[in-house]
């Protein structure tokens, strides 16, 4: 059998050799007449599994070693009897460290207090429960906004997105990209949105560029509806709005779940679901070659002053988020490179806390290790 798989995926080599022809190509290479007489492939977001290269190929099944799927047309697979899997929840630890970090910087570089603040988690899957223990953890209070969940759940838990417009000074964004029907999130945040929000949020996007429209969030930030802007995700990634980069806070492309174990996480799920698909005898394969990281001690002293501050001064300390924004303020038409190219970044597990027991213990909420 024949796998084409993203060069980018990392720890992957080796891993399907003995079992299948396996061909890697960059993402976009990935075209009609390379794929056509395939059997698999392994992608990224980079791949747009779509009629135009798969109709007529032997493609039986795909998988993406990525949480989002909206780059795979489900219905063009269902038609013509292609499987395929994403890797749910596999760098979700490495987005909530994206937004720790990010919620860090504005508490440190920016004066915006975080706890008594009210936190709205509009989508609340996989990484938007992480993201909500993590507002939890820094003493906010939490609205959650998920209409297909209390649809299903019941409402209790959820409020509306109107509530969420109405009451929140942070407002993180975790939905998956629904181009139609009830659930559509493409432009969710457009100038309707944004005209309703009355408290000039912090808003976050680490999920779909889609979900918010460009124009609106810019006249947005420059009515002063919001006061920062945090955006891992942009429409027309990688030819982004550069106008909109200027009036952001944070700006960083698309690397919120880059961390190295999500990537190695991701590219296991992946492995393991096309052994089972086609019966490969590698059902529990493991990257192995993933760099080894010794756990990092932080002391917070017993003396600190302010707990939010070292609690934020230890999250940046794993992450820190303003040397992604650096990299591509200066040099935007490397969004791709710097993707390609990232740093290793580790999450929040390899960190051993000490020190100021009620750091400490916030800390430990969301994942560090106390030692
Ligand atoms: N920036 C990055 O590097 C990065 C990394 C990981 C995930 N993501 C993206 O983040 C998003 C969330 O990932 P996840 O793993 O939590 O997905 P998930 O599927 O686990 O959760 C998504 C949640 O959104 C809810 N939802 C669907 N439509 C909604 C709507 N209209 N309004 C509110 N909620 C809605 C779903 O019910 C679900 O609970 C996805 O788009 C994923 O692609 C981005
Ligand atoms: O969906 C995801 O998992 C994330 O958006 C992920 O970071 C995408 O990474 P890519 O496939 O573009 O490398």
């Amino acid at each position: 059998m024949k796998i084409i798989i993203d060069d980018k995926i990392p720890y992957i080599q080796g891993a399907l050799e003995s079992v299948a022809e396996c061909i890697y190509l960059p993402g976009k290479d990935t075209t009609r007449e390379v794929v056509a007489d395939a059997d698999a492939l392994i992608t990224r977001t980079r791949t747009r599994c779509h009629r135009d290269i798969l109709e007529g190929s032997h493609v039986k099944f795909i998988a993406t070693a990525t949480i989002g799927f909206d780059h795979i047309d489900r219905d063009f697979c269902e038609e013509a009897g292609i499987g395929w899997t994403n890797a749910p929840g596999c760098n979700a630890k490495s987005v909530e460290q994206y937004v720790g970090a990010a919620l860090a910087h504005l508490r440190i570089h920016h004066g915006f207090q975080l706890a008594g603040k009210t936190l709205g988690v509009v989508g609340v899957g996989n990484v938007g429960k992480l993201i909500a223990k993590l507002g939890h953890a820094l003493g906010m209070k939490v609205l959650l906004n998920d209409p297909p969940r209390a649809r299903a759940e019941g409402s209790a838990n959820f409020v509306s997105l109107d509530t969420i417009q109405k009451e929140c000074d942070v407002i993180s964004l975790h939905t998956p990209l629904n181009m139609d029907g009830d659930d559509k999130t493409y432009h969710l945040a457009d100038d309707s949105f944004f005209s309703q929000l009355e408290k000039n949020p912090v808003i976050l996007n680490s999920c779909r560029g889609e979900v918010i429209e460009t124009q609106a969030l810019k006249s947005a930030i420059s009515a002063g509806k919001i006061s920062h802007a945090v955006i891992d995700c942009w429409e027309n990634e990688p030819a982004i709005d550069l106008e909109l980069l200027d009036s952001v806070t944070i700006a960083t492309p698309h690397i919120a779940g880059y961390s190295r174990d999500g990537k190695a996480t991701g590219t296991a799920m992946s492995v393991r679901a096309i052994s089972r698909h086609f019966g490969l005898g590698l059902d529990d394969w493991e990257c192995s070659n993933v760099e080894p990281a010794k756990t990092q001690s932080i002391n917070i002293p017993d003396a600190v002053e302010d707990t939010e501050v070292a609690v934020c001064d230890a999250l940046l300390q794993t992450y820190p988020i303003i040397e992604d924004d650096a990299r591509l303020r200066a040099n935007t038409t490397e969004f791709e490179k710097q993707r390609g190219d990232y740093p290793v970044r580790r999450e929040f597990s390899y960190y051993s806390v000490a020190g100021q027991r009620e750091a400490v213990d916030i800390l430990a909420q969301i994942g560090f290790r106390k030692s």
